[in-house]
């Protein structure tokens, strides 16, 4: 996919990315869609943002925020275009996209944001919490992900942008199974992300 056109009006501002997500472990997934979203968007930097507490994900045990925030910094430590926000962790409680986008515009007013997601999560966006305001704080790119279809049916024309990034078939989930199971997660993960699993016990008993 070639380069993209600037989606916002904002010429001359700083272009941040923000990559959301659980972090449960950090994986080469995330990093690849990050980077490859940096260099088709011009982006200056691209911060991260491990959740609170995930409220779509109430369903299961949830590593604690402390960790999944410092295998985060582990992860991204060595790019410089790369940073990490506490800003969901420290709000405590559920956490929801709009307030994280609230927060970083706030942070950040000489900024255009652009949100970064997997094809499976911009499909469940209507379901977010005030999914429609949504798009008047940031503008959306959605990355291919194995195993989901990438569409932009039902969201706002011109609110999103849908892009094709080198595929890999990494899952957070299956990372977690993987340690449990005693199967090595080397290359999945960076390497300081898999030292860090073994040095806190972490899916052990996943
Ligand atoms: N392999 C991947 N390729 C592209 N995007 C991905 C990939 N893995 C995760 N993402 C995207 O990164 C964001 C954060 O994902 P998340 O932290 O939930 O990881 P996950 O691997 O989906 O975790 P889990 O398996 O625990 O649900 C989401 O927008 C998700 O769609
Ligand atoms: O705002 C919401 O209601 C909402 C519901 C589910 C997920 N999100 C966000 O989507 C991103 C990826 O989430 P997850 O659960 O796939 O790791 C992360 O930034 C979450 O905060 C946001």
């Amino acid at each position: 996919m070639g380069e993209q056109e600037m989606p916002t009006g904002g010429r001359g501002k700083r272009r941040l990315g923000v990559m959301g997500g659980t972090f449960d472990p950090i994986h080469h997934g995330h990093l690849v869609a990050a980077s490859e979203v940096a260099a088709l968007f011009h982006l200056d930097e691209v911060v991260f943002v491990p959740t609170g507490q995930p409220w779509q994900k109430s369903d299961r045990a949830v590593s604690a925020p402390e960790d999944r925030y410092l295998m985060t910094v582990i992860a991204t430590a060595s790019n410089p275009q790369f940073s990490v926000s506490r800003i969901d962790i420290d709000r405590g409680g559920a956490t929801y996209t709009i307030d994280t986008l609230r927060d970083l515009r706030a942070l950040n007013t000489d900024s255009d944001l652009f949100f970064i997601t997997g094809a499976d999560a911009l499909s469940q966006i209507l379901t977010w919490r005030d999914a429609e305001e949504l798009f008047s704080l940031a503008h959306f790119i959605g990355v291919t992900r194995p195993g989901h279809d990438l569409t932009d049916d039902g969201l706002p024309k011109g609110g999103v942008s849908l892009v094709e990034v080198p595929a890999l078939a990494i899952s957070s989930t299956d990372c977690r199974a993987r340690v449990a199971q005693g199967d090595p997660v080397w290359y999945l993960v960076p390497d300081g992300v898999v030292r860090y699993i073994d040095k806190r016990q972490l899916y052990r008993g996943a």
